[in-house]
């Protein structure tokens, strides 16, 4: 089926991005760019992301909780990123997953955006 576009206020949302480099970077950036708390977990990170709240370390279970609105999944390693959907799917937390749209419940359109202007393209 495909996705319904839904518009989504990011002020003050928490989010955690699981790993830390070139992917993990662009998600964090343009999550940033609309006003989203990003904090970043990885087991080792970019200088460019060491602007935001870091912790160098693997994933464990208790990072899967409610205190985030949005997860991505941006490690390389395949069953990392599906043991993580497969968690936020549990918790009902939104989940983005780089390498596998199939287990994304979100995923990220192509943006143009001109001032208050935004167009998304999947
Ligand atoms: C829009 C944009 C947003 C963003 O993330 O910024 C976006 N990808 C962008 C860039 C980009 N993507 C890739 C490279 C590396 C290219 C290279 O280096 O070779 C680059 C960098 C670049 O092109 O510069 C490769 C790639 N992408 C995905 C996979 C996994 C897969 O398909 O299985 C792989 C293969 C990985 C591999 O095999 O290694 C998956 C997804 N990418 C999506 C969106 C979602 C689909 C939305 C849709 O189609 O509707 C989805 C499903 C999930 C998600 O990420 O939400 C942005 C466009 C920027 C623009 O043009 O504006
Ligand atoms: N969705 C997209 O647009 C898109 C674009 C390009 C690549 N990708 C995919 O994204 C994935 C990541 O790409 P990259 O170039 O950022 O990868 P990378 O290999 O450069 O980095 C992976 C990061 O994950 C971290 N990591 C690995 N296992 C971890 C764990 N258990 N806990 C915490 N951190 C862990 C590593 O320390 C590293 O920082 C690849 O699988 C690639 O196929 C997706």
């Amino acid at each position: 089926m495909s996705y319904f576009s839904l518009m989504i206020d990011l002020d003050q949302k928490q989010v955690l991005i699981i790993g830390g480099q070139k992917t993990a970077l662009r998600k964090a950036h343009q999550l940033k760019q609309f006003g989203a708390d990003i904090h970043i977990i990885s087991e080792t990170i970019c200088d460019q992301l060491r602007s935001y709240p870091y912790e160098i370390r693997s994933v464990k279970p208790s990072d899967i909780c409610s205190r985030y609105d949005l997860i991505i999944a941006a490690t390389n390693q395949r069953e990392v990123n599906a043991w993580i959907a497969q968690m936020c799917k549990q918790e009902r937390i939104l989940v983005n997953v780089v390498d596998d749209p199939a287990l994304c419940t979100f995923i990220f359109p192509a943006i143009l955006k001109q001032d208050d202007v935004i167009v998304g393209i999947s």
